[in-house]
């Protein structure tokens, strides 16, 4: 990484994530809450970032029902992308209204730096695919959005990603028939959400011919099938969206208990990321260094 920035071009994320869908490796995309998880992803070695619709709402205290706007997930989005080499796909719920404002936020989301993102077919308001009681717009209102999405891109190599949320609502067959509207439409990846088992996954993988992204959420409506499980039914990418958040936050929460039960944090320390290692993260050292590197004059007047 370059110091303020991502030394990779926007263009040439959007390249890598299209070299790693065409791979035919399984891209691993765990969603980063944060800037800062960005980086921790990265050096993880995994092949991609994603932003969680779900883990930005949750950040900001709100349920994950469509209350968040363009402009927050736009910069919350961006400042992700840019603090790290990998390409970052972005969940953009159902566009945020109608087809012009879903292709209005593909505008946004490339200015922002992301690589791609994800549009579903729920209605408005959406819920989390994995709860009950979701609504799914008609296949023709869906190509309508996509189709929009499509036309505002203006980096062919921009990701758009269709998810259809129809396997919980009308059934496997139906979703299925769904992605193959969807991608006739010009979606590049197909989001198959809320499958129940590796059947599921593999009877999708075999109808259809497009890149597929599984998603692993847990306590979700998916079994969670290991990364060699979806390699060996050719799955393209997965994500786990919510996944840093939860491990945060439940160490947040019993670290906060030990603190309050004990008068001190002294018996959690040993469970902190160290002050040493978040500087290695945020390349101290080398901002210190170009810091000494700038300031090597004297104020005028000043003593130093
Ligand atoms: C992928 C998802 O859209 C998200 O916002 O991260 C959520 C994840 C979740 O709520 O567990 C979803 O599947 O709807
Ligand atoms: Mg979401």
């Amino acid at each position: 990484m370059r110091l303020f920035s991502s030394g990779v071009t926007d263009a040439d994320k959007r390249k890598a994530l299209r070299a790693g869908l065409a791979s035919g490796d399984l891209q691993r995309w765990p969603g980063a809450f944060s800037p800062l998880v960005a980086k921790i992803v990265a050096d993880a070695g995994f092949e991609g970032v994603y932003v969680s619709g779900a883990a930005l709402s949750a950040d900001l205290g709100l349920p994950d029902i469509g209350l968040t706007t363009l402009t927050e997930v736009a910069a919350r989005g961006g400042a992700i992308a840019r603090a790290t080499d990998l390409p970052t796909l972005i969940d953009a719920d159902t566009g945020f209204g109608e087809p012009m404002s879903a292709a209005r936020t593909v505008a946004a989301l490339e200015d922002a730096g992301l690589a791609g993102c994800h549009l579903e077919d729920q209605v408005n308001p959406k819920r989390c695919g994995h709860l009950d009681g979701k609504e799914v717009v008609p296949t023709t209102e869906m190509v309508r959005r996509l189709g929009a999405a499509v036309s505002a891109r203006r980096d062919e190599n921009f990701v758009i990603c269709a998810r259809t949320d129809a396997r919980g609502v009308e059934g496997l067959d139906a979703a299925i028939a769904r992605a193959t509207e969807y991608a006739a439409a010009g979606a590049d990846l197909i989001f198959t959400e809320a499958l129940a088992d590796l059947d599921e996954f593999a009877r999708f993988r075999d109808a259809v011919d497009v890149p597929l992204l599984a998603n692993m959420t847990e306590f979700g409506k998916s079994e969670l099938l290991t990364a060699d499980q979806l390699r060996s039914i050719g799955y393209n990418a997965v994500i786990y969206p919510v996944t840093t958040l939860r491990l945060a936050m439940g160490a947040v929460e019993s670290g906060l208990a030990a603190i309050a039960a004990d008068g001190t944090q002294a018996g959690v320390v040993d469970r902190m990321q160290h002050r040493a290692r978040l500087y290695e993260f945020l390349q101290y050292a080398d901002y210190n260094a170009f810091d000494s590197e700038i300031f090597t004059y004297s104020r005028p007047g000043g003593t130093s």
